[in-house]
């Protein structure tokens, strides 16, 4: 035993005498070269070839690796044995999964296999930074067989990329932007600024009629999933709602529906802040895909009728009047301290070259008046779908019991539920004026909510009607045309231009109207 211990001191004494050699006769430097030197001798007679994504690329983060880490929480299966880290994304209520330190998942992409491994490294201290950087280093190493490389390469990226994008908007709750006054930046540099867009209004809770709901939906899924359809046709994609009516007859909410239905986010634009054309084109620049842009009253947000000819304020500097000799719109407007958006600069906004800038968007612009629209607005291929959103019909009037009263059609209600079918319509109520004296009354039970709600129908028809019968025909046929989406759902509706003098969910030039 006592040889033993001797000859192992003996051992550990030379190694130890070898080491401090090498180190001297071979210096860090070398040896570090001589390492590489075998790395990558190693790496040329390897069937698999490597690729680093650092989480920081340079001061800033690398998106690559946001994205490749995000991708791996949904191929990461727990099955794959892989460890995986639990992260909630700022602003979003979904946990998602990521690959933790030091651990390896195996992915497969067009019938190859790849390897992905998380490697951390502590940050060597030292060097002067401005902004504070992660203490320790980390990367994902990609590997795939050398053969693969080629067909793999450019296309798993794209699919993680988008993969990721699509987690991301699933994971993430809606934003709201509004454009900030005047286009100010924020710190960011952006013109729009966003809050957590939380809106409970969905498809369900939209009161109107079942059919056109739903043929509303299959719209927006088909574009949605259009990807394919849109590059084959050579189109933009992007498609243009007009939502038109009275007040309080769910125009906004059926935009915060749309939103919740599709996962995008909502850019609420405010024409009234914005000063020109080039203003609002920038802004559009700034919006992302997968949103939809809202014009909400779009009647009354600017003027945008008759705009050709801008008088120039006497006391201001007069605008100069460009090369051709017309005059520059914008300076017009901005000398004159208001607006300057003209009717083809929102067109553009919608239509032309710029607004294809980006994808998959959704333009909404809403009014109570659509007779006061410029008939450029309605024409078919700028708005493609026009959604007349009418007074509270019997169909759209059950959907509200049943939100607001859990009413499941009991029969001890038939009597109360006969007489609001027969007096709904007359009394033109919006659903905004049923939901207050459901509201109200709901905590009284069920019969007796509806029994409140049938007596101010009731009053309301029977004042209409008796309004109506104390004026002369002429008069009453004047205010039916002044009166606002006075169209009855179902009729057609009194928009006074060609465009929408089409019948319910006939589609002319891709254009519905609903
Ligand atoms: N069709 C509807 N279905 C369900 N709720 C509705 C509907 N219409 C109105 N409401 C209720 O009335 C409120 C006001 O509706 P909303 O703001 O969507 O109307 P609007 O048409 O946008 O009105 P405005 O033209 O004044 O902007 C909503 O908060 C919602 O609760
Ligand atoms: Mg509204």
């Amino acid at each position: 035993m006592r040889e033993y211990w001797t000859a192992l001191a003996s051992l550990m004494g030379a190694v130890a005498f070898m080491q401090g050699f090498l180190h001297a006769v071979f210096p860090p430097e070398l040896r570090a070269a001589v390492a590489r030197l075998l790395g990558r001798m190693t790496r040329s007679f390897s069937p698999y070839c490597y690729f680093d994504v650092t989480e920081m690329d340079g001061m800033s983060n690398n998106e690559i690796y946001d994205a490749v880490q995000l991708y791996l929480s949904s191929t990461a299966a727990p099955s794959s044995g892989a460890r995986l880290s639990l992260t909630r994304p700022h602003n979003a209520s979904s946990f998602t999964f990521g690959l933790a330190a030091s651990d390896r998942v195996v992915d497969a992409f067009l019938g190859a296999a790849v390897t992905w491994e998380h490697v951390v490294a502590p940050r060597q201290s030292g060097g002067f930074s401005w902004r504070p950087l992660p203490e320790e280093k980390r990367r994902f190493t990609l590997r795939i067989r050398r053969g693969d490389r080629e067909k793999l390469l450019p296309a798993y990226l794209d699919h993680i990329l988008a993969t990721a994008q699509e987690i991301r908007r699933r994971s993430q709750d809606r934003l709201l932007y509004t454009n900030a006054r005047g286009g100010a930046m924020d710190g960011r540099g952006l013109p729009w600024d966003p809050v957590p867009f939380k809106h409970p209004s969905t498809f369900d809770t939209l009161a109107m009629d079942p059919d056109r709901k739903e043929s509303i939906k299959a719209d927006l899924r088909d574009f949605a999933d259009g990807s394919a359809f849109y590059e084959r046709t050579g189109r933009a994609w992007k498609r243009g709602y007009l939502l038109y009516g009275p007040p309080g007859t769910g125009k906004s909410s059926m935009i915060a529906a749309m939103a919740n239905f599709l996962g995008y986010d909502v850019y609420d634009l405010e024409l009234t802040e914005v000063s020109s054309n080039a203003e609002l084109r920038k802004l559009l620049m700034k919006t992302t895909s997968k949103s939809i842009i809202v014009i909400e009253d779009i009647d009354c947000s600017v003027d945008l009728t008759n705009r050709a000819a801008l008088p120039a304020p006497a006391p201001k500097p007069r605008p100069r009047p460009s090369i051709d000799g017309s005059v520059d719109q914008d300076a017009a407007g901005a000398a004159a301290g208001r607006s300057s958006i003209t009717l083809s600069g929102l067109l553009n906004f919608t239509d032309g070259l710029w607004s294809c800038c980006g994808s998959e968007r959704i333009f909404v612009f809403t009014t109570n008046h659509i007779e006061k629209l410029d008939p450029a607005l309605l024409r078919s291929g700028r708005m493609d779908m026009h959604v007349f959103m009418s007074y509270c019909s019997f169909p759209a009037l059950k959907i509200l019991l049943k939100n607001y009263l859990c009413f499941q059609g009991d029969a001890d209600c038939a009597e109360v539920m006969r007489g609001l079918e027969e007096w709904i319509d007359a009394a033109e109520i919006t659903p905004a004026d049923v939901s207050e004296v459901l509201i109200k009354n709901r905590r009284n039970g069920e019969k007796q909510a509806m029994e409140e709600l049938l007596d101010v129908i009731k009053a309301r028809a029977e004042k209409r009607v008796g309004t109506a019968a104390g004026r002369k025909d002429g008069e009453v046929e004047e205010e039916e045309k002044r009166a606002v989406g006075s169209p009855k759902e179902g009729k057609e509706p009194a928009a006074g231009n060609d465009s929408c003098e089409v019948g319910q969910d006939e589609e002319t030039d891709g254009k519905k109207q609903l």
